[in-house]
């Protein structure tokens, strides 16, 4: 599992270590952690450290410091290492008198040629948008040039990943004690590269954020045993599609089919479509172990989500049926409960703008899962997942772009059904999901097709439990 914590509990736990250690030992931890990910860098790109110009955004607080004591390290190694402050006022002074020490230099002005760029502005200290000065930097980076962000690339808000104009792109991030939300979770994932956690003894209570592994998939997947004829294994029911929509019920069986129930149940008017592209469903009303609906419902049916969430077994609600949920009534189930809206549904079950939902995804899908009781799980560029009661949110890295493609969410709720058939919590059913869509979605690659994701899901499953 990778974990991410808030800024308020990085630094409670740096505090308290600071407290047991000679003063600068933290910062020296992490300029030498940072100083040999930037020598790998440079010595896959070039060869070799020596005779390498760097250049070290530098910032007015301690992860301006950092940056200065790793380009120190970089310049003993026989680098030209270039530290161009933020405000030439405010330079972490320990850090200049290292760098000046070991032959480095400072400049007022971004040299044009470079071969790695430092971006060591700011930290978890940064607030907000990037102001001018921080900005003004940022945007004269010579366009090719590998960044490697401090602790997390500046201008990303490092508890939600909200990007508020300007911020920087970064290959590599090299990060402190601990991931940080805005890492894990879009718009700031996709500005952080590949990340690399310094370990600097940091002690650290329940995360605010993890990200599921290949190994916690496939610990979580149902596996069938000798014994496991296909009722146990779970059967999952599928209400969907509508004479309008008569698609979203063929790709939800699709994602259902391939979520490791023993048997996929469908009920709606789209029967003769399902059945002539999936012939093993069972179509009509009977027992299951979870249902899905929602998919291309259309209007009016809301007396149908009514009855399902009034019986005692799982339910994923998608689409359609998310529209006019009753807190009261999804808080009074005791069976698992999965929501799974974009971020349009979304502001409808909260009743703000989707623009509100969108700015602060984590704040979101906490709030609905606290409001309507249930496992909730908001699609996105990353998706998240969350439990009602406070549990770590959980969110997803395996997505891609390309997943943005109508029916492709049908898929998804037809997998996520499959597998709370089997026997997974509401959130875990949604975070395995999740990932499972992803990777397949990654396998696919390029511009894709809802049911290649479905196609690919069987590959995916065994490249989490097979790796
Ligand atoms: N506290 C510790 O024990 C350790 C901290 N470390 C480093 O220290 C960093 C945190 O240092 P600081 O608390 O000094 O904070 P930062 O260095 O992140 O930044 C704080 C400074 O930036 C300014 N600032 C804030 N928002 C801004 C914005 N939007 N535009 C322009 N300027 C802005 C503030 O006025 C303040 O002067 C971490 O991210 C990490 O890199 C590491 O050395 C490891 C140990
Ligand atoms: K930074």
């Amino acid at each position: 599992m990778r974990t991410a914590y808030s800024v308020e509990t990085v630094r409670a736990a740096e505090r308290e270590l600071m407290a047991r250690l000679p003063e600068g030992a933290l910062m020296q931890r992490a300029a030498a952690g940072l100083a040999a990910v930037c020598a790998g860098l440079l010595r896959r790109r070039r060869g070799r450290v020596y005779g390498a110009r760097v250049v070290l955004l530098v910032g007015p607080g301690d992860n301006g410091g950092d940056a200065l004591y790793a380009g120190a390290r970089l310049a003993r190694r026989g680098a030209a290492v270039t530290a161009v402050p933020m405000d030439p006022e405010r330079m972490h002074a320990g850090g200049l008198a290292a760098l000046r020490a070991a032959g480095g230099r400072a400049a007022g002005t971004l040299p044009q040629r470079a071969d790695l760029v430092v971006d060591g502005l700011l930290g978890i200290g940064g607030r907000g948008g990037l102001r001018p000065a921080a900005a003004a930097l940022v945007e004269r980076i010579p366009p090719g040039v590998p960044v490697v962000a401090v602790d997390l690339p500046s201008g990303v808000d490092a508890d939600t990943g909200e990007v508020a104009g300007p911020a920087v792109t970064a290959e590599v991030t090299v990060t402190f004690g601990a991931y940080k939300p805005g890492l894990l979770i879009d718009p700031g994932a996709s500005r952080a590269g590949a990340l690399h956690l310094v370990d600097i003894g940091l002690e650290l209570p329940e995360p605010e954020v993890e990200a599921l592994q290949h190994a916690d998939v496939a610990g979580l997947l149902p596996e069938p045993t000798a014994s496991s004829d296909k009722y146990r294994r779970g059967v999952v029911g599928i209400v969907a599609g509508s004479a309008q929509y008569p698609g979203a019920a063929v790709l939800a069986v699709a994602g259902a089919l391939r979520g490791g129930a023993g048997a996929v149940r469908y009920v709606g008017p789209a029967a003769d479509s399902v059945l002539a592209r999936h012939p093993e469903t069972l179509i009509g009303p009977g027992r299951v172990q979870a249902w899905v609906i929602g998919p291309g419902l259309g209007e009016g049916r809301a007396g149908e989500v009514a009855d399902l969430l009034a019986q005692d077994t799982a339910v994923l609600v998608d689409a359609d049926g998310l529209r006019g949920l009753d807190p009261a009534v999804l808080r009074a189930r005791t069976a698992p409960t999965l929501l799974t809206p974009h971020a349009g549904e979304a502001a409808a079950l909260l009743g703000v703008s989707r623009e509100s939902v969108e700015a602060g995804r984590l704040a979101a899908v906490r709030r609905l899962a606290e409001r309507y009781g249930a496992a909730v799980l908001l699609k996105g560029s990353t998706t998240l997942v969350a439990s009602a009661g406070g549990r770590p949110v959980r969110v997803n890295p395996t997505g891609t772009p390309w997943l943005a493609t109508a029916g492709s969410g049908d898929v998804l709720s037809g997998l996520a059904g499959s597998l709370l058939a089997g026997g997974l919590s509401g959130a875990d059913a949604g975070a395995v999901g999740a990932y499972l869509h992803g990777l397949a979605a990654r396998r696919t690659g390029g511009p894709l097709l809802a049911q290649q994701v479905a196609e690919a899901l069987p590959a995916a499953w065994r490249d989490a439990t097979h790796p």
